[in-house]
């Protein structure tokens, strides 16, 4: 499980991750080390998950070891409350000081969304993103980070950061997976050498914010057939067509079985298999952003505006 892709500062970035929202306290320590003894190189964590200190004492076990530090990537993410540029820096040496760290290899603006201290909201205009991106460059300068991108932005706000930016963003996280291909955002991205890392690989099953009243992409008929076909299971194939179109991928799981599984990904889907998901697609999103919409600043179409 070796496989990487190049980001634009040169920098490579090992393709399947082991995501970390919603992986409880007391669990999350013990998967990040499973992981990582299981071959995974690569940690997506966010200041928001409530969990890095637990994975920075996970770290400090694997870094005493024959793993080191530089051998595995690790992601984590600017939240929506300190996009001040005078308050970024701070907020990833919080995030450092929780993981144990002296460096992170990739920061993200987790949301285009800004808020107080107080959970109230500013538009998005309020706070310039540029002002935000140069506070971030100014943070790969002193050696904090290797490389800064931003997730769930739509294409013409990431054309907004790369107006400005002395250093390309590196990365665009969003939301991925058979139900939601975004191919135009995932285009355009790519043809600006941002890469794009798929989040909810999976579909998210199970999590309790979202309505399942639909069968979940990885009880989808398709997918479930394809998984038949090539003797594997239905999240590897999810995760495998991912990879396949040009992806990072971060599935999460606290179970060592299905970390394992997640990571064991080495068939090929063929062009009809990829043409088969390709045809899922129904532009539904799980992670829709209606937590930020209540309020009179953000709606979903100023949100995402569009596919683009
Ligand atoms: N930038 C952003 O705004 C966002 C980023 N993310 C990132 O992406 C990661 C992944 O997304 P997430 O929403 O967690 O969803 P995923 O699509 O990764 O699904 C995770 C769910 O699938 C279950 N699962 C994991 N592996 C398997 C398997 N092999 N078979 C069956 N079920 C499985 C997990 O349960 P269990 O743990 O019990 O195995 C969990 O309930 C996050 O953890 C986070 O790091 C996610 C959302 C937003
Ligand atoms: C207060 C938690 C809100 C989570 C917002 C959505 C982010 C999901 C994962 O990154």
């Amino acid at each position: 499980m070796d496989s990487t892709f190049t980001l634009v500062s040169g920098n490579k970035i090992p393709v399947v991750g082991l995501g970390t929202w919603q992986a409880e306290k007391g669990v999350v320590g013990q998967a990040v080390k499973d992981a990582i003894e299981l071959g995974y190189r690569h940690i997506d964590c966010a200041a928001i998950y409530g969990n890095e200190k637990e994975i920075g004492e996970a770290f400090k076990e694997v870094f005493a070891g024959d793993v080191k530090r530089e051998d595995v990537f690790v992601t984590s993410k600017l939240w929506n409350t300190m996009h001040a540029p005078e308050k970024v820096e701070d907020a990833l040496k919080k995030t450092l000081s929780d993981l144990g760290l002296e460096y992170l290899d990739l920061y993200l603006i987790h949301w285009p969304v800004h808020q107080n201290d107080d959970g109230s909201f500013l538009p998005y205009e309020a706070i310039p993103i540029g002002d935000t991106w140069k506070a971030l460059e100014a943070c790969v300068d002193k050696g904090l980070v290797r490389d800064i991108g931003v997730s769930n932005f739509s294409a013409k706000k990431v054309k907004q950061v790369l107006q400005g930016a002395r250093i390309k963003p590196a990365m665009n996280q969003i939301e991925r997976h058979a139900y939601l291909q975004q191919p135009k955002l995932l285009e355009y991205c790519l043809s600006e050498g941002i890469r794009v890392t798929a989040y909810s690989p999976l579909g998210s099953p199970g999590n309790s914010m979202y309505d399942f009243s639909e069968k979940a992409v990885i009880e989808t008929e398709a997918i479930q057939k394809l998984a038949e076909k090539h003797n594997v299971t239905a999240a590897q194939v999810c995760i495998r067509w991912a990879i396949q179109s040009g992806t990072v991928t971060i599935p999460k799981s606290t179970k060592r079985h299905r970390i394992q599984e997640n990571a064991t990904v080495d068939f090929k889907l063929s062009d009809e298999d990829m043409k088969e998901i390709a045809a899922l697609d129904k532009g539904h999103r799980y992670c829709d952003g209606s937590f930020w919409t209540k309020n009179e600043h953000y709606t979903l179409e100023s949100l995402w505006e569009g596919t683009e």
